[in-house]
């Protein structure tokens, strides 16, 4: 076992680098003298940097690479921000494990303003998740929504050029990326319901790699499986493809399962939510009655809207 050597598919953006980092540290602190490499890729997502990602294709451009490096064994292991990773996988490979959550909320960045409360009537945020712009203009029809792409680093630096007057990411990213003095303030789940998965990592391998898969056994974080086992459920039953205005955030209070989730028109014209509260042996089906109940709803018609490309922005 110990002259086994785990290699890791990583994207060399520095987020993906962090993640593939700790991924890479955690294994070596639960297995000594293991050795683990990364195998840094090029995807076709790196590359398509200026179009908006629903218009080329959605997330699966930044894991296919990665995917095939696993088939056809140049990589053992691929880590995922759980938010990026597609409902389906290539035959043959499959998500065995999840992380520890970090903290699942977005942020509001900006230089000059601390809270969205204080942005001035029109002012420009950067942001192109539907998600969280049509959570943004339901609150404040006044501002305007700008896209914004690229890494976490060019988009600070788009805000700071002043592009933007605020900008929204994720709270897990800054802080992987030591940028937490960059948070002005936490948007709640109230006021922006986090996106699946968001800031779980989590581990991609070959199904029938046993060896491989005993060793991310230590890894799996219980608590978060069960939570993002909810929200994915949801986001699956709502064939939510690649970029998708859909909410769905789950909290785990002993064995008490609280999934909360939301459909809304991009322009912010109309919003579909609901909730389910179960045990966490019922992760699963809490998430796909959610997702029922938001179809029937409304969420059907809004969704789409958005996949034929004609909900207006
Ligand atoms: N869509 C890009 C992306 N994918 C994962 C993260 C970091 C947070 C996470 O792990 O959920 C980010 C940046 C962001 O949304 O600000």
């Amino acid at each position: 076992m110990l002259d086994k050597i785990i290699r890791i598919a990583t994207r060399q953006s520095p987020l993906a680098l962090w993640q593939a980092q700790y991924v890479q540290s955690q294994l070596m602190a639960c297995h000594p003298g293991l050795q683990v490499e990364l195998v840094p890729m090029v995807t076709k997502g790196d590359i398509i940097l200026d179009t908006p990602l629903a218009k080329v294709g959605g997330k699966g451009l930044f894991v296919k690479e990665l995917e095939l490096a696993m088939l056809d064994g140049r990589a053992d292991i691929a880590v995922h921000s759980m938010k990026d990773v597609p409902v389906e996988f290539p035959e043959g490979l499959g998500l065995v494990t999840i992380c520890e959550r970090e903290d699942p909320r977005d942020a509001f960045v900006s230089n000059q303003y601390a809270s969205l409360a204080d942005l001035p009537h029109g002012s420009i945020v950067g942001t192109s998740s539907l998600r969280r712009q049509c959570q943004l203009r339901q609150k404040r029809p006044d501002l305007v929504i700008r896209d914004l792409r690229g890494n976490v680093g060019t988009r600070l630096s788009k805000l700071d050029n002043g592009e933007y007057d605020a900008i929204i990411l994720a709270v897990a990213g800054l802080k992987r990326l030591g940028l937490e003095n960059r948070i002005r303030t936490a948007l709640t789940p109230e006021e922006c319901l986090p996106a699946v998965g968001q800031g779980a990592v989590g581990i991609e391998c070959r199904l029938d790699d046993h060896i491989t898969r005993e060793l991310l056994a230590p890894l799996a974080h219980r608590e978060t499986t069960v939570r993002v086992e909810a929200e994915r459920a949801m986001n699956m039953r709502l064939e939510g493809g690649c970029q998708v205005p859909i909410g769905s955030y789950a909290e785990l209070t002993g064995d008490n399962l609280w999934l909360r989730a939301l459909v809304g028109a991009p322009d912010g014209s109309q919003m579909v939510s609901g909730e389910r509260r179960g045990p966490a042996a019922e992760a699963y089906s809490m998430g796909v009655e959610l997702a029922e109940e938001l179809l029937a709803n409304g969420a059907r018609e809004i969704l789409q809207e958005v996949y034929q490309g004609n909900a207006p922005r």
